[in-house]
């Protein structure tokens, strides 16, 4: 007898978007540009990564952002500042690598020390080597559609989801989480994409069912496991952003995502955590540096 379509559908299991092959296969592009930009001008791009105390998190991003610069060519510079860094002491190095021509791309990894005003210093960063794009020229740039630099995780979002959609116009999207460095931009790029976007956070009232609503659904309200099996619509596609550190086995750390990855496969594709996102938003890191390189060459606007 056939199996009925009851049980073909509790086996079916959502795609599952590998994130770290859609990483890996841009960090190709990448590499690609760094060896023709290296043929032109006799030197590579050049990152500087600056982190300010020590947060063990920060420092295995950073770790990661450094070893990541050497796959592709970049240039990376480093620079470990002390927890009690002023912050004029911040400012001053800001403005020698505005002026240092061999730098394109600065980050400045946040959450920096609570004395030390995060708005302040990442507005003193030139946006023209703003590869983090949270200056607010640039902030303005992508919520007018004018260029600029994107933000790395967003810009990693969106190329998730163009792996499984070809066209998002008209979907519904709910985006949870409305931070200025993962909520916000992810909402202005689906828009211009003419998905029809609802920004949603942690207080929303009734979240379940707007979730359930959604065709496209980015969770990143830093909350683990908050989206539920039966939050989500039958074929949506879903893009964990969430990365939470918990107490895992024999003493490890264990991250958990926004989503509750196995009980979702009734999605038409979920990003798993790690593995999705992450890998993402540090390729996309050094897409945008070669793109600061390349836009000060005033080859592209
Ligand atoms: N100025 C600034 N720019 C950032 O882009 C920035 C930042 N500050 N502060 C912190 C967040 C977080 N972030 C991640 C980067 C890579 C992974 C990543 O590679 N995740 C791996 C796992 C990593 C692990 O094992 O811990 C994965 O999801 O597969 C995660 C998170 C960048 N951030």
């Amino acid at each position: 007898m056939a199996p009925s379509h009851a049980a073909l559908d509790s086996a079916a299991r959502a795609h599952r978007i590998d994130g770290r092959a859609i990483a890996r296969s841009l960090d190709e592009e990448t590499a690609a540009a760094v060896r023709a930009i290296v043929a032109r001008d006799g030197a590579p791009p050049g990152l500087a990564v600056v982190l300010v105390g020590e947060d063990p998190a920060s420092e295995v991003y950073v770790g990661r952002k450094i070893e990541a610069c050497r796959r592709v060519g970049i240039l990376s510079f480093e620079h470990r500042l002390p927890a009690q860094t002023t912050q004029d002491a911040l400012l001053t190095l800001i403005a020698r690598l505005n002026a240092d021509p061999t730098i394109h791309g600065i980050l400045v990894q946040v959450p920096l020390p609570p004395h030390i005003d995060d708005g302040m210093v990442l507005s003193a960063i030139d946006p023209a080597k703003d590869v983090d794009g949270f200056h607010p020229v640039n902030v303005g740039r992508l919520s007018t559609g004018t260029g600029g630099l994107v933000p790395c995780t967003p810009l990693g979002v969106m190329m998730l989801l163009d792996s499984v959609i070809d066209d998002m116009k008209g979907m519904d999207a709910v985006v949870i989480g409305k931070s200025n460095i993962v909520g916000k931009p992810i909402a202005m790029l689906l828009l211009e994409r003419e998905a029809t976007v609802t920004v949603t956070h942690i207080e929303t009232r009734g979240l379940p069912d707007i979730v359930r609503k959604a065709d496209i659904v980015v969770a990143a309200a830093g909350a683990p496991r908050l989206v539920k099996g039966f939050w989500v619509k039958e074929g949506a596609v879903i893009i964990d952003v969430g990365i939470t550190r918990m107490p895992g086995e024999g003493g490890k750390t264990r991250l958990v995502g926004d989503v509750a990855y196995d009980e979702v496969q009734h999605a038409r594709a979920v990003t798993p955590v790690p593995g999705g996102v992450g890998p993402m938003t540090i390729a996309c890191l050094l897409a945008n540096t070669v793109k600061a390189a390349e836009m000060r060459r005033g080859q592209k606007k």
